[in-house]
């Protein structure tokens, strides 16, 4: 089936129609209630991947929110999600989503796992207005969070801007009502099929744009923005246990994929190349940029990409050396560490512009993650004795309040007033403390 047996054919706001087929996406209805007995309340939708779509539910006997990852069909067995979320919730640590429950649920389509898990909104909801003086300690809080899902044996393998969000402060329970009271009518497509030969129940009667939480938030508890924020990273869906038995598939988006795999896959065409927890921690110092300057270090042009890391990396390794022959650098690109330094200046440069804290220090500490040799890469547990994490300078009040000028300049009066209390307060303790929380 594809998109085409649909009227209204694909549109990006929406999982695609076809996918919804047996051992693909279970069909939802808004205002449907899962489990068994039935006790969480389809709310809104929250988003969807490749292997799922997400949900926002009220947990009827626990009282509060919860999302509600429903798997597809042909999953069941292979998936190892629900058994990698089990192993981090028996230690439950603040910065990785947390499984509350899970189920299976019968559908036309098959039986598809699905996993209750804590509320999150995703980071890049914020990537607009990232607070640039308080990168430091959202950073910290990511990488805690990737120490303590290395430190379970675990590598995530699908590290980037989307899949690390904070956790969605205990509102009143929702009910259908406030949702949609506050969020206006779901904007949803209807779907009508072309062809007489689809099963009718095998696809939802109509498709439904992602709700946006943050607006949710803002209208129900405005109050809730000013909180500390808690990062939780998300999507273990392509974890795995380092055992020792193969890495599954690596489905990290292209820009964000590490050079062992991304060569593996573009120089040698081998799409199964071997990674594990070293991987993570390019792909973290990827989306860490990203998060940061709201723009991507890395081509997501296959034919662009092993040469843009030779160059920010200032070296050719041997082994790609015969790439290199058939593949040259355009002229005037010659890969070495004077080019590295030079290309990495500018970088700092544009830190600096977004008024980040340190920002040669972050380059430093970005510089230490993006090795082409895994093996010279830091350890998540190495990385949060960085430096970059220990030098406390830029908390003086006076520095501290120079920054917040700076980056005011480009918003509100009202973000300067609330940035000038959080000084006075920084002042009258004479140093934040160094796992301070990140205020929006
Ligand atoms: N706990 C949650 N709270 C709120 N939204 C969530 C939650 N988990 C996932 N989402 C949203 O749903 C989207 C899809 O989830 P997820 O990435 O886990 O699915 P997937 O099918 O494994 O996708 P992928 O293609 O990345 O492997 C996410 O990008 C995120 O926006």
């Amino acid at each position: 089936m594809t998109e085409d047996h649909f009227v209204f054919g694909y549109d990006e706001d929406y999982e695609p129609a076809s996918a919804y087929t047996p051992g693909g996406l279970c069909p939802i209805r808004l205002g449907c209630a899962l489990g068994s007995p039935p006790r969480y309340h389809v709310l809104a939708k929250l988003g969807h991947g490749s292997f799922s779509t997400v949900w926002m539910a009220h947990d009827r006997v626990r009282q509060r929110n919860v999302a509600l990852k429903i798997v597809v069909a042909r999953s069941l067995r292979t998936s190892q999600e629900r058994e990698i979320l089990q192993r981090l919730s028996k230690a439950p640590r603040a910065n990785v989503v947390q499984l509350l429950d899970f189920f299976e649920h019968a559908s036309p389509n098959g039986i598809h796992q699905v996993l209750v898990m804590d509320l999150v909104r995703p980071l890049h909801y914020y990537r607009s207005e990232f607070r640039p003086m308080f990168v430091r300690t959202v950073l910290r809080q990511i990488i805690e969070g990737l120490e303590f899902i290395h430190s379970c044996g675990i590598a995530h393998g699908d590290l980037h801007p989307g899949n690390v969000g904070t956790a969605v402060p205990e509102i009143v329970p929702l009910s259908v009502k406030d949702v949609w009271g506050c969020g206006g009518r779901p904007t949803t497509l209807a779907l009508v099929h072309s062809s007489l030969d689809l099963n009718i129940d095998s696809y939802p009667p109509y498709l439904c744009e992602t709700m946006d939480v943050e607006q949710l938030i803002l209208c129900l508890a405005p109050g809730v923005s000013q909180r500390p924020l808690s990062i939780r990273i998300l999507d273990l869906g392509n974890a795995y246990i380092v055992d020792g038995s193969p890495s599954p598939k690596c489905i990290t988006p292209m820009g964000y994929l590490s050079p062992e795999v991304a060569f593996a896959q573009i120089a040698l065409g081998d799409e199964n190349a071997p990674w594990d927890q070293r991987s993570d921690i390019w792909s973290l110092a990827v989306c860490i940029y990203g998060l940061v300057c709201k723009t991507d270090l890395f081509p997501f042009v296959r034919d662009d990409l092993l040469h843009e890391m030779m160059m920010y990396c200032g070296e050719v390794p041997d082994a790609w050396r015969p790439y290199v022959r058939l593949n040259p650098f355009p002229q005037g690109d010659v890969p070495g560490i004077v080019l590295a330094d030079k290309l990495w200046k500018a970088k700092e440069a544009s830190l600096e512009w977004f008024g980040v804290e340190n920002a040669p220090g972050l380059v430093r500490l970005l510089r230490r993650m993006l090795n082409l040799d895994p093996s010279k890469r830091p350890t998540a547990a190495e990385l949060l004795r960085d430096p970059y994490f220990a030098e406390a300078q830029d908390f003086y009040p006076f520095v501290y309040l120079q920054r917040v000028l700076t980056f005011s300049r480009r918003e509100t009066i009202a973000n300067l007033f609330h940035h000038l209390f959080v000084s006075l307060e920084l002042a009258i303790r004479g140093r934040a403390p160094s796992n301070r929380k990140f205020f929006l």
